[in-house]
């Protein structure tokens, strides 16, 4: 690691991956993936395509049968599919096929731009805000294939614009809209959750606040030589309440695990993927499983996706709601506040998070 240029709290590799991949380079051993601590072995061999639930959304408040089918995806696997209608004005809130197909797009020119331009947006050492890849913070670490672009989409004066690309030109705007309306998704997420575990509509997103979170990640996987040996991203659950991901259009690549094995997660069109994050898992005393998850490589294709995830106001403190616990289920987490910056120490010191908020009889 002699050359490479030393930062103030991180060490970043002389080269991206972009670049790496289309010079054809066998990825560093920092990014050759070692084991892993979630219990499943690495093996491509292990990944079958099994099934994950399908909900739809225009269905989840007003039918019994889609809001039993929620809960036990989140009980299991913390993860499903949600169908929004082709017809907007069937679920009220207006994700039609043609403005996701615009967000994909918006996206793949964005990373398409010369490295120079996506430079400007890059982020300051230490701030998670901005264009970048992987630093390396500690000996262990594990470096994933991808370049990605975070953002905080809300609350809205909490943006920081400069780092919105403006090239392509829609994109700020287009970010506006994708992030109102999966905002809109959310809330009706949580009022359908809450529902599920008979509790009060508003259980779930009165912990977060009048004003929660939103960020947004856009990854950006190239092809890469060793797939076998690299990963897109490592197994994690992501720190967030609820995830919405879209995926590419044909190329999969996310993984969650389901009875001990990965299975990957089927491109579907017309649906975003939804995981349960850490956040979640808390509220909702342990019920709900926050999803366990990694993204792979392959050889030939590059792969895009967008993560928006939400969190609790980081002044708010989120706990297993009361109606949630009683003695045959006893409070299985203290209470937490700001876990996006809890999350990132316990990463650094290699510990995982909801480990480390829970109670020990
Ligand atoms: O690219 C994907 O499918 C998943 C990305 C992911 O897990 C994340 O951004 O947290
Ligand atoms: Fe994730």
């Amino acid at each position: 690691m002699t050359d490479m240029p030393l930062l103030s709290d991180g060490i970043l590799l002389p080269k991206s991956v972009q670049e790496m991949s289309m010079n054809g380079d066998e990825p560093p051993p920092e990014f050759h993936v070692k084991d892993n601590s979630f219990g499943c072995t690495y093996s491509s061999d292990l990944a079958a395509s099994g099934s994950v639930p399908v909900i739809d959304l225009s269905l989840l408040l007003s039918s019994k049968d889609e809001l039993e089918k929620l809960r036990l995806a989140l009980e299991s696997v913390g993860c499903f599919q949600v169908l929004y209608s082709l017809s907007s004005k069937a679920i009220g809130h207006g994700i039609s096929s043609s403005f996701i197909d615009k967000v994909r797009e918006v996206a793949k020119q964005f990373f398409g731009l010369p490295q120079e331009e996506k430079q400007k947006y890059s982020r300051a050492v230490n701030e998670v805000e901005g264009y970048g890849h992987d630093l390396i913070v500690s000996e262990k670490q594990v470096l994933d294939w991808n370049s990605r672009l975070f953002l905080r989409v809300f609350p809205e004066h909490q943006r920081k614009i400069n780092l919105w690309p403006e090239s392509p030109d829609s994109f700020r705007e287009m970010l506006h809209e994708y992030s109102t309306k999966l905002k809109q998704m959310m809330d009706l997420l949580f009022k359908a959750m809450s529902k599920s575990l008979n509790l009060e509509e508003n259980s779930f997103s009165d912990q977060f606040g009048d004003n929660p979170v939103m960020q947004v990640r856009f990854n950006f996987y190239p092809p890469c030589s060793r797939p076998d040996k690299v990963l897109g991203v490592k197994p994690h659950s992501d720190r967030s309440g609820i995830t919405v991901l879209l995926q590419d259009e044909e190329v999969e690549g996310l993984q969650i695990v389901k009875d001990g094995r990965w299975i990957t997660v089927p491109v579907i069109p017309h649906a975003l993927v939804v995981n349960l994050g850490d956040q979640m898992q808390i509220m909702s005393n342990g019920i709900f499983k926050s999803a366990v998850h990694r993204v792979v490589t392959n050889t030939d294709k590059l792969r895009i996706s967008v993560a928006m995830f939400n969190e609790a106001e980081p002044e708010k403190e989120i706990g297993p709601v009361e109606g949630l616990i009683d003695d045959n289920r006893p409070r299985l987490y203290r209470n937490v506040k700001n876990y996006a910056s809890f999350n990132y120490e316990c990463f650094q010191k290699g510990k995982v998070a909801l480990e480390e908020v829970k109670l020990h009889a």
